[in-house]
Order: structure tokens, then C-alpha cells, then sequence
């Protein structure tokens, strides 16, 4: 495919997301009508789909308009692209631009220029001070791929040895001790030894720093009780020698966590809602929670444009909630870790002075809130010992 041919086509798949559709399908839904698209052709085209949705109201202020066309349109003006050659009509390409688009596009203000929602704003100056606008800009870049290394697997050097087989560049990252940043050949991770051994996962480096800082209890018992794909189970695995059970409410987000016990040389026993009623109490409890996700809309830039006051809301709730059951499952002098990969203090610290002032009987022993200008995801840990 052309480089304009892949334009039309990521238009076409922006269509598809504003007429309902998540991004993931519509890129599958395209690629499977475009059987004559390589992998290449396949990566630019979601580049370019991912870069909108990063960047969305800035790129519909400089297309002057909110369709697939406008959003690309607006998106090589922003990176300074030859759009006349991209909307040429000449083969694949999309069709030339009108007098009216061509006249039409202003640059982004407020809000739109830090590609936040409006209703957004005023919440995240609060939550962020003086970091705030730094973090709305960093969620309009690709984020940096990460590694894990584990450790009871091989050591940094090792690892990085066996990624180098196939032109896997990295280097260590200083917000953790196992932290790998990507530098080239990030897509052929999952084909790699160290990969498919177990010796690294993919998994954040602000993710890896907030495991790091856990009072992990050696020889103790460890509940991740919103284990979803049970990332933190192993990176605590990796760490510190004690009994691992992974929880969630939804057990399916669960299914591949054996296979990659297994892979990591990891131990976790998973416990379903029922299970848990008879698996007693833990040494140190962690609740990741469900949240926003506004650390991590530079991964799952969706999250940005779906995220309401009203959700919000809810979220708030549901962490609450999260938090009242899960420390009855701390034991007598035992920990409870409350984490989100958000940035917004609605679902971070008010949430630790909501417990504490609620919980007499617990007392916050650490808290810690990682940026997107650290190198990773915005994260958010909060760490209290029931006294
Ligand atoms: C942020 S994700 C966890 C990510 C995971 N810890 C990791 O490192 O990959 C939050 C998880 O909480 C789960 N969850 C939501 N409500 C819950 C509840 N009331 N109790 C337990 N888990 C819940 C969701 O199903 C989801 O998998």
C-alpha cells in the first residue's frame, strides 16, 4: 500500500469507530477486507488510527471537522505532512480536498489543544496542579514499550541478550530495577525466546515501580484481588517467596494467568468469588482497582473520550466498595494496597482519606503517584497496615 493509500484506509476505520464501532474491531473488521495489506501496511494504518484517537479534538480543530476525513485531514497537518500529495485521488489515495476543507481548520484551544474533554478539565488541573498540563500532553504520544524481567528467570543482561537474537534493542529504565525500555524492534517481542521462556512479560514500568514499593510479606499470604490478567501476581511472584491466590470478579479476565504462572516458573492459585469465602485471611491484600484509566490513555486512548462525570461516579463507588471488602480479607497487623493506573485524585487520594477517616483502625503507611513524565503510566499506590 501506498503511504496515501493507508490514509484513505485509516480513514475508513475512523469511520467505522464514530459510527459505533470499538477501534479494535473496526482495524480487524478492515483488515480482514483487505486481504492485500501486509503487516506493514497493517501497523501504519493502526498507527495512524491510534494517533487520532490520542489526539482527537486537536486533530478535529485542525481538519475542521469530526469525520474520518477531517480527523486525518487535522492529523498530517499537526505532524506537518505534504497533505496535498496524501489527498491526490490517485490510486488508493483519498479523493483531492475541496476549496471548503481547504479553507477549513483552526488550531486547537483550551482543552482541545491538550486533547482533553471539556467537561475534563477543571477536575484534571485540580487533581494534577502544576503537572497538569505536562500530563494531558504526554497522553497525546505513543507510549514506550516496556519489559519486565524476571528475575527468577534470568537476570537484565541475560534477557537482554536473548532479545538482542532478533534485533530487539533495550535498555534499563530507572523507575524499576526490572524495568526494559523497547528502543527498536518493540513488534517482534512476542516472537522472541526471552518472550515465549518467560524470561520477560510485557508489562509497564510505572506497573513494575508500584510492586517495587509493596512490603511484600516472605513466606506470607499474597491475595491480588483484582487480578485481571494477574500481571501483578507475577511481577510479585518475581520478587518475594510467599504463597500467591489471584481473585476477580469476573474469572474469565483470569484464563491465561496459568499458562503464564507456568511460563514465568510462578506459583498463583486462582480463586474465584465463591472460593474466596473459604480461603481465610492474607498477609498483604492488593486491590487494583478498576479506574478511569487516565494514566494509561496513551495506550488505550478510547478510555479518554468514553470516560463521563457519571462514570466517574461510578468508578469512585466501585472502589469504595472494593476497599471495604477487601481489607476484612487483611489479617491482624496485615497490609492493604489500593492501586490505579489513574491520575485524578477523585479515585487516588480521596479515596485514602475516605478509608483511613472511615477505618480507625487502619493507618496509611505510604502513597506514591507516578506520571506519565516519569517514563511510564500515571499510576497511583496507596499502602495501609490494619494497627
Ligand atoms: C485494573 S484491572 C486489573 C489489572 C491487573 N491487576 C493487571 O495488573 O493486569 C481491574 C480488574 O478489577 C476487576 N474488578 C472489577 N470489580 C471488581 C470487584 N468488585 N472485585 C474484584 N475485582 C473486580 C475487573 O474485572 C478488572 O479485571
Amino acid at each position: 500500500m501506498t503511504p496515501a493509500a493507508r490514509v484513505q484506509a485509516a480513514i475508513e476505520v475512523l469511520d467505522r469507530i464514530i459510527f459505533g464501532d470499538a477501534a479494535e474491531k473496526a482495524l480487524t473488521t478492515w483488515a480482514r477486507g483487505a486481504r492485500y495489506a501486509g503487516s506493514k501496511d497493517r501497523a501504519a494504518v493502526r498507527d495512524h488510527v491510534f494517533d487520532v484517537l490520542r489526539c482527537w479534538r486537536s486533530c478535529a480543530a485542525l481538519g475542521g471537522g469530526d469525520d474520518g476525513r477531517a480527523l486525518m485531514l487535522g492529523l498530517l497537518r499537526a505532524q506537518g505532512g505534504d497533505v496535498s500529495a496524501m489527498f491526490s485521488g490517485e490510486g488508493h489515495a483519498p479523493e483531492p480536498l475541496a476549496d471548503a476543507e481547504l479553507a477549513a481548520g483552526e488550531a486547537p484551544q483550551g482543552a482541545a489543544a491538550l486533547d482533553l474533554p471539556e467537561w475534563l478539565w477543571p477536575l484534571w488541573h485540580s487533581s494534577l496542579g502544576d503537572h497538569a498540563e505536562a500530563t494531558a500532553l504526554a497522553q497525546r504520544a505513543r507510549a514506550d514499550v516496556f519489559l519486565r524481567v524476571n528475575l527468577l528467570a534470568a537476570t537484565m543482561d541475560e534477557a537482554a541478550t536473548v532479545l538482542a537474537e532478533d534485533g530487539i534493542v533495550t535498555e534499563p529504565h530507572p523507575l524499576s530495577p526490572t524495568a526494559m525500555r523497547v528502543v527498536e524492534n518493540a513488534r517482534r517481542v512476542h516472537q522472541n525466546r526471552a518472550y515465549l521462556d518467560g524470561l520477560v512479560e510485557l508489562q509497564d514500568a510505572a506497573s513494575q515501580a508500584l510492586v517495587d514499593r509493596l512490603p511484600m510479606p516472605e513466606g506470607g499470604r499474597v491475595l491480588d484481588y483484582c487480578a485481571g490478567g494477574g500481571g501483578k501476581s507475577l511481577a510479585m511472584a518475581a520478587l518475594c517467596c510467599a504463597q500467591y491466590f489471584a481473585h476477580d470478579i469476573d474469572v474469565r479476565r483470569m484464563k491465561d494467568l496459568p499458562d503464564r504462572a507456568e511460563r514465568a516458573g510462578a506459583r498463583v492459585q486462582l480463586l474465584s468469588p465463591a472460593d474466596l469465602k473459604a480461603a481465610g485471611q492474607f498477609d498483604l491484600v492488593l486491590c487494583d482497582a478498576p479506574c478511569s484509566g487516565s494514566g494509561s490513555w496513551r495506550r488505550a486512548p478510547e478510555g479518554k473520550w468514553l470516560l463521563s462525570e457519571e462514570r466517574l461516579h461510578d468508578l469512585c463507588d466501585i472502589q469504595a466498595q472494593i476497599l471495604d471488602k477487601a481489607k476484612d480479607l487483611v489479617i491482624d497487623g496485615g497490609v492493604l494496597a489500593y492501586a490505579t493506573c489513574s491520575v485524578l485524585s477523585a479515585e487516588n487520594q480521596d479515596q485514602s482519606l475516605k478509608f483511613v477517616s472511615e477505618n480507625p483502625d487502619w493507618q496509611q503507611l505510604d502513597q506514591v503517584q507516578f506520571l506519565p513524565e516519569d517514563g511510564g503510566d500515571g499510576f497511583y499506590c496507596a499502602v495501609f497496615k490494619r494497627i
